[in-house]
C-alpha cells in the first residue's frame, strides 16, 4: 500500500508541529522519520494512523483520501515504545487479542495456527503460555510486534518501538525487524530520533526539523551529501571550522584544506572523526590532548593552532601519547557557504 502525503500541516493551538510536509513511501518501503525531539515525527505517525487529524493537505492510502476510511478499516498496525502489552494475558492471548475483536470472523483452530506462525516468525516459540512479566524488553517489543502483524496490516507504524531497550538488545531487534521486514514486504514507517537507528534499518531515511523536512534520501544519500549545516551534525559527530574559500582551497588552523568545486566567500566546514588522519604528511599542525582507547581502535583528541579541538581515528596500533606533536591531514569535508 503507497502512503502520500500532500503538504499536510497540523497546528496545536498556536503550535504548528508539522508545517507543509510533503512525503510519499513507496508499497513495500522502510522509511524512517528522523529528527531530533519535538520535531513532529509522532504527530505525523499519529496522522498517518488516524489518531490526530491534520489541518491543511490530505493523506492518501492508494489512491484513496485517508479521511473518507474510518480508523479500524486503514488496516494499519502499531508498535509503540509504551505500548504495554495486556499484562494479566498470556503472550498467545495477546497475540490473538486483535484477530478476536477484528470485524473478519476466524475459528479458533485458525487463531491458533496464526498465533504459532507468529511465535515463530518472531523467534518466541514456546512462549506463548508466559505472561509479559515472565519475559525480557525485547522479547515484549516482539510481542507487540506480532500482535500488530496478526491482523494482516497493509501498513505498519512503529514508534521508537526499541527506544527503552539497551544498545546491544537494539542493534539485534533492528537487524530481526529488517529481515522480517524484507520477508513480508509491508510498508513501514518508522520513527526515531537515533541517527544509527534509521541509517541501519531504513531504504530511505526522511529527516525533519521544526515540523519540516529538511533532507531525505537513501542512507549512503543522506551521509554522502548532507545539504545543510542542520543535517551534517544531526548525523553524526563533526567539528566545525570557519574559514574563507579561495580557488578551491582554504587557510585553516596554521594548514590549508582542499574544497573543490566551492565557490570562494566565506564557509563554514565540518569534518569528521573518520575525514581526518594522524599522518607526518599532513597540512594541519596539532598536538594530541587525549586518546581514548576503544575495542575497534583508537581516538585522539587533538588541539590545533587556533585552540580548537577535533577528533579523529587511529587504528588500535598506532603509537601516540598525550602531548605528542603530529600533523592531520583532511581526507574530505562538508562545506557550506556562510549566509
Ligand atoms: N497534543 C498536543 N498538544 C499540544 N502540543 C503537542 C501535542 N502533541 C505534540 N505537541 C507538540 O508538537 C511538537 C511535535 O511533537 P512530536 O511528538 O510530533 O515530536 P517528535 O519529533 O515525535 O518528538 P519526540 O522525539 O520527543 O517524541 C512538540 O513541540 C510537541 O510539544
Amino acid at each position: 500500500m503507497k502512503i502520500t502525503l500532500d503538504n499536510v500541516v497540523k497546528t496545536f493551538d498556536t503550535f504548528r508541529a508539522v508545517r507543509g510536509v510533503s512525503l510519499e513511501i513507496g508499497s513495500g518501503e522502510l522509511v524512517a522519520l528522523l529528527g531530533p525531539s519535538g520535531s513532529g515525527k509522532t504527530t505525523i505517525l499519529r496522522m498517518v494512523a488516524g489518531l490526530e487529524y491534520a489541518d491543511g493537505g490530505r493523506i492518501l492510502f492508494g489512491e484513496q483520501d485517508a479521511t473518507d476510511i474510518p480508523v479500524r478499516d486503514r488496516g494499519v498496525g502499531f508498535v509503540f515504545q509504551h505500548y504495554a502489552l495486556f499484562p494479566h494475558m498470556t503472550v498467545a492471548e495477546n497475540i490473538a487479542f486483535g484477530m478476536k475483536v477484528s470485524k473478519r470472523k476466524r475459528s479458533g483452530a485458525e487463531i491458533e495456527a496464526r498465533v504459532n506462525d507468529l511465535l515463530v516468525l518472531v523467534k518466541l516459540s514456546g512462549l506463548g503460555n508466559r505472561f509479559p512479566s515472565q519475559i525480557s524488553g525485547g522479547q515484549r517489543q516482539r510481542v507487540a510486534l506480532a500482535r500488530s502483524l496478526a491482523v494482516d496490516p497493509k501498513v505498519l507504524l512503529l514508534d521508537e518501538p526499541f527506544g527503552a531497550l539497551d544498545a546491544n538488545v537494539r542493534r539485534d531487534l533492528r537487524r530481526w525487524l529488517r529481515e522480517i521486514h524484507d520477508e513480508l514486504g509491508i510498508t513501514t514507517l518508522f520513527v526515531t530520533h537515533d541517527q544509527e537507528e534509521a541509517l541501519d534499518l531504513a531504504d530511505r531515511v526522511v529527516i525533519l526539523d521544526q515540523g519540516k523536512i529538511v533532507q531525505q534520501g537513501t542512507p549512503e544519500e543522506v551521509c554522502r551529501q548532507p545539504n545543510s549545516p542542520f543535517v551534517t551534525r544531526f548525523l553524526g559527530d563533526a567539528h566545525r571550522l570557519e574559514a574563507v574559500a579561495s580557488h578551491g582551497r582554504a587557510q585553516v588552523a596554521g594548514g590549508v584544506i582542499e574544497l573543490p568545486g566551492v565557490e570562494d566567500g566565506s564557509v563554514e566546514i565540518f569534518v569528521r572523526p573518520a575525514d581526518l588522519e594522524w599522518n607526518t604528511a599532513g597540512s594541519i599542525p596539532a598536538v594530541v590532548s587525549r586518546v581514548i582507547d576503544r575495542p575497534d581502535g583508537r581516538r585522539l583528541l587533538a588541539s590545533l593552532s587556533d585552540g580548537s579541538l577535533v577528533e579523529l581515528d587511529v587504528p588500535p596500533e598506532t603509537k601516540v601519547a598525550k602531548g605528542d606533536h603530529g600533523r592531520i591531514a583532511v581526507l574530505r569535508t562538508h562545506a557550506f557557504p556562510r549566509g
